[in-house]
């Protein structure tokens, strides 16, 4: 039996994290190996040569599951008929670029791209924002696509949330697979909340292994403190300063992961994705807040009746003040 392949569109396919991205997601990395995938790839026009480039090799290397590449630099024509849309391409700050500059500038990109979604999308289109800054620009595009459902936009922690795996696989002396259970809260930015108070290997809680592996409860939670969080939430600019240049596999890889649980589901225990807040744990309703979340029948759950200690709740709290903050900005701007 033919499988009808699923179309995805790909903005911003010209740069860096597109690059990484269409060549796993041909493979059938992303969707499986029984899944063909049509590719629409969406580029300023500045970008267009770079896209095509890239549709070229595509083409070089023979992916079976490949069914056709199309290059655009028209959302309306790019998104028709779109079952998944990765929204990967945005203004990043320049130099003497002031905060609402750059929010201004993304929402003449995701108000539009929203709106493209709004007109010519599948129904029951999976979006996922990467481009920064990821959650209120899912927020922007969202309010313009007033037809599709909230909880089909969403944006993608699944990078801090893999960061946080590495750490503590590396800390613990652990496998990555065997860990479960760790949450990214709030923003995609420096005041995100990597939370390991639920987090088991192999069963056992995280926190009593830190304290066993690190000298006691006090060192343990020092170390949360001092290191590990703030290392998880400006891993960004240590990649940088190290590298050279941004992350892009890494983050290729994760916005990867959020879909591919998203479409077949989350197994071993939950993930973490920012979603449309539906009021849980304070988080005021319709801020794209990343939460502790399990994929059941193609849909994001937010798992509930977690136990947030003060310390949690103070730091959630501050993540979501920045992100009332952003959603102030973007509406004093009218772009939402
Ligand atoms: N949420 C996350 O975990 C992460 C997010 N990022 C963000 O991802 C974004 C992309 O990163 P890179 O690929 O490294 O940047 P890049 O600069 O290499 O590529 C961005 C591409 O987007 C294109 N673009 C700009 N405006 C567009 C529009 N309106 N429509 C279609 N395409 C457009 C540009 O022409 C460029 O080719 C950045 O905003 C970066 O900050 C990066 C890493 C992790
Ligand atoms: O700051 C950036 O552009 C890259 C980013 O989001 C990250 O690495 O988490």
């Amino acid at each position: 039996m033919s499988v009808k392949p699923v179309t995805i569109t790909i903005t911003g396919a010209g740069g860096q994290i597109g690059y990484a991205l269409l060549f796993r997601i041909a493979s059938g990395a992303m969707l499986g190996a029984e899944t063909p995938v049509r590719l629409h790839l969406l580029e300023i026009p500045q970008g267009v040569r770079a896209a095509e480039g890239a549709a070229l090799e595509l083409q070089d290397a023979a992916f079976p599951l490949l069914h056709g590449v199309e290059v655009y630099d028209d959302p309306r024509s790019a998104f028709e008929g779109t079952e998944i849309a990765m929204l990967v391409g945005a203004r990043p700050r320049t130099a003497g670029m002031e905060r609402g500059d750059l929010l201004a500038a993304n929402g003449g990109i995701f108000g539009p791209q929203g709106a493209a979604i709004n007109a010519g999308a599948a129904d029951g289109v999976r979006v996922v924002v990467v481009g920064n800054p990821a959650n209120t620009n899912a927020l922007i595009a969202a309010s313009h696509a007033p037809d599709v459902p909230a909880d089909r936009f969403t944006a993608l922690t699944r990078l801090d949330h893999n960061r946080a795996l590495g750490q503590l696989a590396a800390t613990l002396g652990a496998r990555v697979g065997s860990l479960r259970d760790v949450t990214i809260w709030g923003n995609h930015s420096a005041t995100q909340f990597p939370d390991v108070s639920h987090a088991t290997v192999d069963g056992e809680p995280v926190p009593h292994l830190l304290a066993a592996r690190l000298g006691g409860v006090d060192t343990a939670k020092e170390w949360l403190v001092d290191s590990f969080i703030p290392r998880v939430a400006k891993r960004g600019a240590e990649i940088i300063e190290v590298r050279g240049s941004s992350s892009v596999a890494s983050a290729a890889s994760a916005a990867i992961d959020h879909v591919r649980d998203w479409v077949h589901g989350t197994t071993n225990g939950w993930t973490s994705a920012a979603v449309v807040s539906d009021g849980s744990y304070g988080v005021p309703e319709g801020l794209v807040s990343s939460f502790p979340v399990e994929s059941v029948d193609g849909a994001w759950r937010i798992v509930q009746g977690l136990e947030v200690d003060a310390f949690a709740e103070h730091r959630i709290s501050a993540s979501v003040a920045e992100l009332v903050e952003e959603r102030e900005a973007v509406r004093a701007l009218g772009l939402i």
